[in-house]
């Protein structure tokens, strides 16, 4: 720190670098809170969640749910057909999704809420410095907000796509590709390998692990891949891709031909070229911060995938908050990012949510805990809309503290805000269980979920003395 001298004034109160879900909650927090906040961002205005993830996939997902929808719908008595994908339509479509979202995240909207924004490439002069394409702000704070970027394969000779260049590749096509492989079986590989099968793609997808969705608990794999498998996605577990004279080829000597291969094996934080190694911000997979999201210099802190560790939109916004308020006020208050109710969708149908701990994670972690399982093939909803598969698993501590809700099944997304509202409210199974919930919904399995824990925790001695009862009453 004392090879840099700290300016007397700044020209800012904080500069936000990075315009995708994490810079502009951070920035409009900080405009809330009165500050002179000024956003850079060198690219498309919403990151990559609007220009190249969350948005675009959900978007495609919608259009595979159609097509599958057509193909399965003999089980509602009505004749199936094989739907005619128009695949240029498709990726035009999601497109527009992404154009008429935009205006949520445009300068304009930003600018109208007190922010300050500047297009262009932000690099860290010195710790309260920064450099924009030569124009230099000086700001009391700093939040990087700068993303993260695909891991690439070294696969020398083979074109690789990832999410940040596969949507052009697809939208410059007529047909979705015959031979798709994609590597990686996490939520970007599962999501996309039954979205691009659904509309006809050929699809193998290669996972280097034993299993799905390495961050759920097994069963959640296992019911991941059956669905995979049943829509005719190719699975390889187990594999590894390399490249053999530019052709793909696997750890078990299996040659794959493919017109497009799409790397999804992790994403890891922007960390080069913005100087953060000549202010010695350390950085591998995410920027090293502390539980307050500052790196070693307090005022420089840090929001969203670059951060870490859950590299989802709502985890970005909801670090914003922190990093704009411990980056305004931390010299004299500051607050540590709190992250137990952190909930995560898989958007494969079924769906796959969560929220606290998993199974495994709850063993890992010694705890005390219990498990408890519904069934969604017993919910009267879901048996009535065809969508009688998956379940809600609820791992709870003593006196039916919550302590993690996997919800596996249709809507599980939507369900989960539930969960995750009764573990922020410190609710327990019983309090669950005594909210009315609405028949017939799917949101009644977790009424049902909290009865099955109820039951197991009756009182074999009281329900003895209440049978004796009865009996006396009856004379
Ligand atoms: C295919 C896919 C699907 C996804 N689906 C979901 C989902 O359904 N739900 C979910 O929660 N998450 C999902 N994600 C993850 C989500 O997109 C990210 O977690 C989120 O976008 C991260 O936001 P961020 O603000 O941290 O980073 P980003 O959105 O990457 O924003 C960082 C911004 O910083 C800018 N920048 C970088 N360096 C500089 C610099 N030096 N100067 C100026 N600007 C700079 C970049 O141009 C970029 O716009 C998905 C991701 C992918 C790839
Ligand atoms: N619905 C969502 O919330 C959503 C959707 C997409 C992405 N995301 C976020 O984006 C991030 C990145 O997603 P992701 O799916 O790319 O990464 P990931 O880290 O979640 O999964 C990558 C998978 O690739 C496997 N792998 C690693 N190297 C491999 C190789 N060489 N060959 C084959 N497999 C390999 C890993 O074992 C792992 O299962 C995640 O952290 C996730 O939080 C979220």
């Amino acid at each position: 720190m004392d090879r840099w001298t700290r300016p007397k004034r700044f020209d800012r109160n904080l500069i936000v670098i990075g315009g995708g879900s994490a810079g502009l909650v951070t920035a409009y927090v900080a405009a809330a809170a009165q500050a002179k906040v000024t956003l850079v961002e060198a690219g498309e205005m919403g990151g990559d969640c609007l220009n190249t993830g969350c948005v675009p996939s959900k978007a495609l997902i919608r259009a595979a749910k159609a097509a599958a929808e057509m193909r399965g719908a003999a089980r509602f008595g009505i004749v199936p057909v094989e739907p005619v994908v128009d695949f240029r339509a498709v990726m035009a479509r999601v497109r527009a999704v992404i154009d008429e979202i935009a205006p949520h995240d445009s300068v304009e909207r930003y600018e109208g809420l007190g922010v300050e924004v500047i297009r262009g490439r932000a690099r860290l002069v010195d710790p309260w410095t920064v450099d924009v394409d030569g124009r230099r702000l000086t700001a009391r704070a700093i939040v990087l907000a700068t993303g993260a970027e695909p891991v690439r394969p070294d696969l020398a000779g083979v074109e690789v796509f990832t999410s940040e260049t596969v949507w052009d590749a697809l939208a410059a096509r007529e047909k979705p590709p015959e031979r798709m492989v994609i590597l990686g079986g996490g939520p970007i590989g599962c999501e996309l390998a039954q979205a691009l099968r659904r509309l006809g793609a050929g699809v193998v997808l290669v996972e280097a692990g034993p299993r799905l969705l390495p961050r759920e608990d097994a069963e959640v794999s296992d019911l991941a891949l059956r669905v995979l498998e049943a829509e005719g996605v190719t699975v390889r577990l187990g594999v590894m891709a390399g490249a053999v004279g530019g052709a793909l080829v696997l750890s078990d000597g299996a040659r794959l031909e493919a017109d497009l291969v799409l790397a999804a094996i992790g994403r890891r934080a922007r960390v080069k070229g913005f100087g953060l190694e000549e202010l010695g911000i350390r950085a591998d997979r995410v920027i090293e911060t502390d539980g307050y999201l500052r790196t070693r210099f307090p005022h420089i802190l840090v929001a969203g995938d670059a951060a870490g560790p859950f590299q989802l939109t709502h985890a970005g916004a909801h670090q914003g908050w922190f990093a704009a308020m411990n980056g305004l006020f931390g010299d004299v208050w500051k607050t540590k990012a709190d992250y137990r109710v952190m909930p995560a969708v898989t958007y494969m149908d079924p769906e796959i949510a969560r929220v606290g701990l998993s199974e495994a994670e709850a063993r890992a972690q010694g705890r005390v805990f219990e498990v408890t399982r519904y069934g969604l093939d017993d919910l009267d909803r879901a048996i009535a809309d065809g969508a009688a598969r998956g379940f809600v698993k609820v791992i709870s501590g003593k006196g039916g503290r919550i302590l993690g809700v996997t919800v596996a099944g249709a809507h599980a997304g939507e369900l989960i805000a539930e969960w995750a509202l009764a573990m922020k409210a410190g609710l327990r199974l019983g309090q669950v269980l005594g909210t009315v919930h609405a028949y017939p919904t799917m949101a009644e399995s977790a009424k049902y979920a909290a009865g099955i824990w109820r039951r197991a925790h009756l009182d074999p001695r009281l329900l003895a003395l209440l049978r004796r009862f009865q009996d006396w009453r009856r004379g």
